[in-house]
Parts: structure tokens; sequence; C-alpha cells
């Protein structure tokens, strides 16, 4: 019952897609995600938006009903008091949630900074009637299906247009890459750290791009280790883009692991906590994104190292790494509330939306209600799938990077770092890797960082020169930062 729940919830998701009037039908890999993207047609976007809310997540709502009863009681066999405190037991952490709470705190005035610089850009993209200065965003419009990374609406919020450009995607397109490319690019990274290459079994028998002969595939990208000690695959519908380059990084980080604790026990054949497997991708996408590393791999022709520049860097990532901040925290405040009861399932919708207000400072552009189950149309939710892991990675991984880029002697603003080919760097995160989770993660920590706790400082040290400008910024405009005007509606006429 409980695995046919699952499977039925995935195979819902997967084959959900949203349909026009005249008939032609778009899945959310890659039409819908494209739209989300690149659209800059309100409606349109909106078609988007609701189209995929109504076919993926509002047919979910009876099935993960019934899914949360049957995970609390298998979480309450194995002696935890539901499912939430299962999953957060992974962490072995006894202060785990105020931690959190404590690092959400801190980098809460940096996110409110850029969604208040961003809100800024929409208003003048989109006017006064979809946008309030003083209000939520509408979800939609912030060029992802969940809002949950902003890198698509880069080009409304680029602070210097005129100064160079940080997409590879035009150069990857026009030098021919391809996924194996870009999956082999990935490799010389890791090798060029002293850490291991991918074995042959690897390249013959991942999925490393959506088949063309039709197969109805999870697109959703994934890594699996076969716990055999020789078979270890990858799942990625790869697009030539720099961001699924980045999600190449993050991938092969998890292949990464499997590979350096594969003669552990079994049991121990895993992260120090699944923050840690989330971040090791990650750790090396930084050193990758930078300009001077695009550049010395053929995707970036002029690089200039003016301010200017550096700004317009910054806050490409930070369209990534600090909207997401909010969003990796939610996710499972959700779902533990769900699993514990604080949230009973007539409250599923609403409760989803005020966390996304509280935390994102978002607003749904059409009136929800308890017939939909907009949390349904986000992956993780039916795939079961934890999420405070992309959360706690977001905060490590700078951790890690700070600590990498000591020992490859970086000199210079942290955000310039890039690891590429320090075998010292590669040596602290191969002995890390090794550990699996034979020890504690604090002890882990230490061992790169020199200290055992999470800390928000190295994150807000990389993006300190991008903190500055949007004070100065969002002072100029005389923009308020957070949303008083919280019961605003965006006008829904055309
Ligand atoms: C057998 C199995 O399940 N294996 C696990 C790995 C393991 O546990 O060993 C696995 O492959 N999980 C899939 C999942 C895929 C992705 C994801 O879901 N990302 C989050 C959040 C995010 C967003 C941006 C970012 O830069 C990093 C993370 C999202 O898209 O919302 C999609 C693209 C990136 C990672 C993953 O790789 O974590
Ligand atoms: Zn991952």
């Amino acid at each position: 019952m409980y695995n046919t729940l699952l499977s039925n919830m995935e195979t819902k998701y997967s084959v959900a897609e949203v349909c026009r009037d005249n008939g032609t039908c778009h899945p959310l890999d890659p039409d819908l995600q494209k739209i989300m993207a690149e659209s800059r047609d309100y409606d349109e976007l909106l078609f988007a938006w609701k189209g995929w809310r109504d076919s993926a997540g509002k047919v979910l709502r009876q099935d993960y009903k019934r899914y949360v009863e049957l995970a609390n009681k298998a979480a309450t066999l194995n002696g935890h008091s539901d499912n939430g405190a299962f999953w957060r037991s992974l962490y072995e952490t006894p202060t785990f949630e105020e931690d959190l709470e404590t690092l959400w705190k801190e980098l809460e005035p940096l996110y409110q900074n850029v969604h208040a610089y961003v809100r800024r850009a929409l208003y003048k993209k989109y006017g006064s009637k979809h946008i309030n200065l003083k209000g939520p965003i509408p979800a939609h419009l912030l060029g992802n299906m969940w809002a949950q990374t902003w890198s698509g609406i880069m080009d409304l919020a680029m602070p210097y247009p005129h100064a160079t450009q940080v997409d590879a995607t035009p150069a990857m397109v026009a030098q021919g890459w391809n996924a194996t490319r870009m999956f082999q690019e990935s490799d010389r990274f890791f090798t060029s750290l002293g850490l291991l290459p991918m074995p042959k079994e690897f390249w013959e028998k991942s999925m490393l791009e959506k088949p063309s002969d039709g197969r109805q595939v999870v697109c959703h990208a994934s890594a699996w280790d076969f716990y055999n000690r020789k078979d270890f695959r990858i799942k990625q519908c790869t697009v030539v883009t720099m961001d699924d380059l980045i999600t190449v990084h993050h991938e092969m980080g998890h292949v990464q692991y499997f590979l350096q604790y594969k003669d552990q026990p079994v049991s121990f054949r895993d992260g120090a906590n699944p923050g840690f497997h989330e971040a090791i991708g990650d750790v090396l996408a930084l050193s990758v994104s930078t300009p001077k590393h695009l550049q010395s791999i053929g995707l970036l022709d002029k690089v200039e190292t003016n301010h200017e520049s550096d700004i317009n860097f910054l806050m490409s990532m930070a369209l990534d790494k600090i909207a997401f901040l909010p969003f990796g925290y939610l996710m499972d405040q959700w779902r533990w509330k769900v699993f514990d009861g604080r949230i009973p399932s007539t409250e599923y919708n609403k409760e989803w939306w005020n966390l996304r207000m509280k935390y994102q400072g978002l607003c749904p552009p059409v009136t929800r209600t308890e017939d939909d189950f907009d949390p349904g149309a986000k992956f993780h939710i039916p795939a079961n799938v934890p999420y405070v892991r992309y959360f706690v990675s977001f905060i490590i991984q700078f951790q890690f990077h700070k600590a990498l880029c000591d020992a490859a002697k970086h000199v210079g603003p942290l955000h310039t770092c890039d690891i590429y080919k320090s075998k010292e760097a590669g040596k602290l995160m191969g002995d890390v890797m090794k550990l699996g989770f034979s020890k504690p993660w604090p002890e882990a920590m230490t061992m790169i960082t020199g200290q055992p706790k999470m800390s928000a400082q190295p994150l807000m040290q990389y993006f300190q020169p991008l903190i500055q400008w949007l004070e100065a910024e969002n002072n100029k405009n005389k923009d308020i930062r957070g949303w008083p005007d919280y019961d605003w509606k965006p006008s829904t006429s055309k």
C-alpha cells in the first residue's frame, strides 16, 4: 500500500502536462520550465503556473493525505514520534531546528534586500497593476515554476547591462557542446583535484539525455548508487545550458561521494549528513561558475575584472543561492508540521501559502482554495524526498568553499576563487567523503573548516560586495525591505 501510493504519486507527477485550447500539451521538462524562465508575458506565465498546479498538484491531495498516515505509522514503529522527527534524526543534532532558525535569521536581511531589488525590477517590467512595491511578489514572475531560484529573470535584474555577461550558454551552443561533453568537463574538474574519475560502467550505463524513442522517463535529474562498489549512474534529461552544466556538477558530486565511500560497510555508505551529500557538487560549481574559470574553458571570451562585472556576477549568483534559502527552509517546515499534525489536511494549501508569504514574500497570482494542493506540484513532495538538506547545503557549501580556497592558497575576494587543479583542496574533500556516515558530521565539518558548526559567515563574506551595493541601491530607490501590504492581491484583469 505505502509503496503503491508512492509510485502512484511519482507517476502522476511525471506524466502530468498542461494542454492549450488548440490541443498541444506541454510536459514540465523542458516545455513549462522554458516558458517559466523565458516568457515575459504575464498571462502566458499564469497559464503555465496555474496549469501545472491543476494537473500535477490537485490530483495528488488524497494520495498525499493517505501517505502521511502510513509514513507516520512506519516512523512510530521505528521509535520516532512522527515521520518528520525521523527525517530530522539523520542530523543527530538535538538543537537542529533552533540552529536552522538562527541561520535563517542571520540571512533574512540579505534575502529581503534581494527581494526588494527584484520587486523593483519586476515593477519596471509589469507595472503597478501587477506589482506592489510594499507587497509580496506574484509567485509566477520569478523565472522558475516554484520561484525557488530566480536566475531565469537575470535579464530583468542585471545591475549593469553594459558590463560583461556571465551566461556561458550561447558559447556552449555555438561550440556544439552536448551532454557527454558537459559530463566529461565535470569529470575533468574532479580529477584535476586528485579526486576519482568516473568508472567505465558509469559512462556505459548512465542516461545523460532524454530518450528520443518516446520512452516516458522521470526527467528530474538523479544520481544512483547500486551499492555493489562497481555500478554508479546518473539519469538526467540534460539540455545544453549553463544551468544544466551546474546541475551536471551537482549530480557528479553525488557520484564522487558514492565512489569515495564505496569501501565502507553498507550502513556507512551515506553522507556525513544529507546536506553534505548535496553540497559536494555545488562546491565545485562555485569555482566553475566564476568568469575566470569559464574563460579558461573557452566559454566566455572577454572577462573584465572591474566593479560592475563583479556586481553583475554576484547578482547572478544571488538569484540562485540567496533566492533559494527561504524556499529550502520552508519546504520541510510545511512537511514537519503536516507529519506532527500542526497542519491538518483541511489546511494543507492555506498553510503552504502562509509559509510562502512569511519566508519568500510571495503571493499566488490567482486565488487558491483547499481544492488545490500546490505543495504537490513540487517533485520532492510526491517523490517523498526530504528537502531541508538543500537549505543546509546552501549554507555549508560556502563554508567548504572558503576552507578549500584557503587550502588552494587563493588570494583575493572569496567570490573570485577557483580551486581548479588544487590537489590540497581535493585531499581535504576526499578525506571527508571517504568517511561516509561513519563519523558524526561535526567531526567531518572540523576536518574541512577547523570548527564543528554550521555558519552563515562564509556565505555573507562571499556576497559582501553585493550586500553593500544592494543596501545603497535599495536606499536610493527608497525601497522598503519586506512586504507589509501582505493582503494585497495582483489584479486579474487583462
Ligand atoms: C537515488 C536518489 O534519489 N539520489 C539523490 C542523491 C542522493 O541522495 O544520493 C538524487 O539524485 N536526488 C535528485 C536531486 C535532483 C536535483 C534537485 O532535486 N534539486 C533540488 C534543489 C536544488 C536546486 C538547485 C541546486 O543547485 C541544488 C539543489 C530542486 O531541484 O528543487 C535536481 C537538479 C539538482 C538536484 C538531487 O540530486 O539532489
Ligand atoms: Zn543532490
